[in-house]
């Protein structure tokens, strides 16, 4: 006897919770998802499409969206939560009561929270306390997704089920799911990335070439190491697709909302106004302001954080950071072969003799 259909729940009527939803829809599972808005949801049952976040993309009509959260989550097996960062623990909370501890939870949000500067998954866990916890991230455009482009995406969880069941879910000929094991590792490589983009955005709206758009994304990896080992995780994550992977397609592409509203600033729009006119979340014009503040206060050299917060919020034209950014140290290409301070000391060393 064949086993009977996993039921997916999706929390998020977005772009990214929309075609995930779809995704595993066309993989034969049972999938509803939850959207706070009612007429949105009764919208999408009728004519399966999202015409606020995926507008060109035919949903699977197997897919039955819901605004009522004790009805979504019903007999649910794996519940993935869609939802932006800032909404990201209030939803958790409203879900709760339905929730179970033999539910697979996970977060596919690329974001941090300010206090105690919690990645989703931690949230998941604090709200829960339940063992089946995971995250989801990769190279995950939703609209490429949307148009069943080949990709790829990593299920993060030190628990075993976890990993099989999203495999299991949302594998198939357009999307692969890769493993892994440092659930932290992948999630903090989601949310760092969405700075980079941004920088990306507004390097290519000032037209700077291909040169600089491959400087830029390998500084951030280095720069993203040295955050993640002053929080003691394990950079060679980054290598991976939730890291470099992920860098890569958000720094490249208009379809990032990151790099769409650094590509705005860039061209010279004031940031509240290249936000509006977004109308979606981009997580790293908050991501950058917590980052680059816990890089302070743990010292961790960050050039790349520090002048794109200068550039958000404090009023410094883009040019001029540029311009600080390339007569900035000269530092070690690889700091996991050659350490900065062996550079900075070699400089000194030199810089003595001439004396
Ligand atoms: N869109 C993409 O290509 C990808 C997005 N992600 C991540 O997925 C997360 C969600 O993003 P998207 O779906 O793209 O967002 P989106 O901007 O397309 O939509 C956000 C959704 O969250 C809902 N929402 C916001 N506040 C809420 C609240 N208080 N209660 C209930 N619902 C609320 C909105 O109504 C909307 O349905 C983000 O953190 C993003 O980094 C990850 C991979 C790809
Ligand atoms: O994370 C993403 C692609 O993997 C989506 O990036 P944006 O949030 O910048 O659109």
């Amino acid at each position: 006897m064949s086993e009977p259909p996993m039921r997916v729940v999706v929390l998020g009527g977005g772009s990214f919770g929309t075609a995930l939803a779809s995704i595993a829809a066309d993989n034969g599972a049972e999938v509803r998802q939850w959207l706070r808005d009612p007429e949105l949801a009764d919208q999408i049952n009728r004519e399966h499409c999202n015409p606020r976040y995926l507008p060109d993309f035919a949903i699977n009509p197997a897919v039955r969206a819901l605004s009522d959260m004790q009805a979504v989550l019903a007999g649910a097996d794996l519940v993935l939560v869609a939802i932006p960062s800032q909404a990201f623990r209030e939803v958790v909370r409203q879900a709760r009561p339905w929730l179970n501890p033999d539910q697979i939870l996970a977060s596919t949000t690329k974001g941090i929270q300010e206090e105690g500067f919690k990645l989703m998954s931690q949230i998941l866990e604090e709200e829960t306390g339940f063992a089946h916890i995971g995250v989801i991230s990769g190279p995950n455009l939703a609209t490429e997704i949307a148009q069943k482009q080949l990709t790829a995406t990593v299920v993060a969880s030190d628990d075993p089920l976890t990993r099989t069941r999203v495999q299991q879910a949302l594998g198939c000929d357009y999307f692969r799911v890769y493993a892994s094991n440092d659930r932290y590792g992948v999630e903090l490589g989601g949310a760092l990335k969405n700075i980079y983009a941004i920088a990306a955005g507004m390097a290519a709206a000032l037209g700077m070439g291909e040169n600089t758009r491959s400087m830029l994304m390998t500084r951030a990896l280095a720069e993203m190491g040295r955050f993640a080992v002053s929080l003691g995780a394990n950079p060679m994550t980054f290598l991976g697709l939730a890291g470099v992977g992920d860098l890569i397609v958000t720094c490249s592409s208009r379809l990032s909302r990151n790099y769409r509203v650094g590509f705005a600033l860039g061209e010279g729009k004031p940031l509240d106004e290249a936000v509006a006119a977004l109308g979606q979340v981009a997580e790293g014009v908050n991501t950058v302001r917590l980052v680059r503040d816990k890089a302070h206060r743990a010292g961790v050299y960050m050039p790349l954080a520090e002048g794109l917060y200068q550039v958000l919020f404090e009023g410094v034209p883009v040019r001029e950071m540029a311009h600080m950014l390339m007569r900035g140290e000269q530092s070690s290409d690889v700091e996991f072969l050659l350490s900065r301070e062996d550079v900075q000391q070699a400089h000194r060393r030199v810089e003595a003799r001439r004396k």
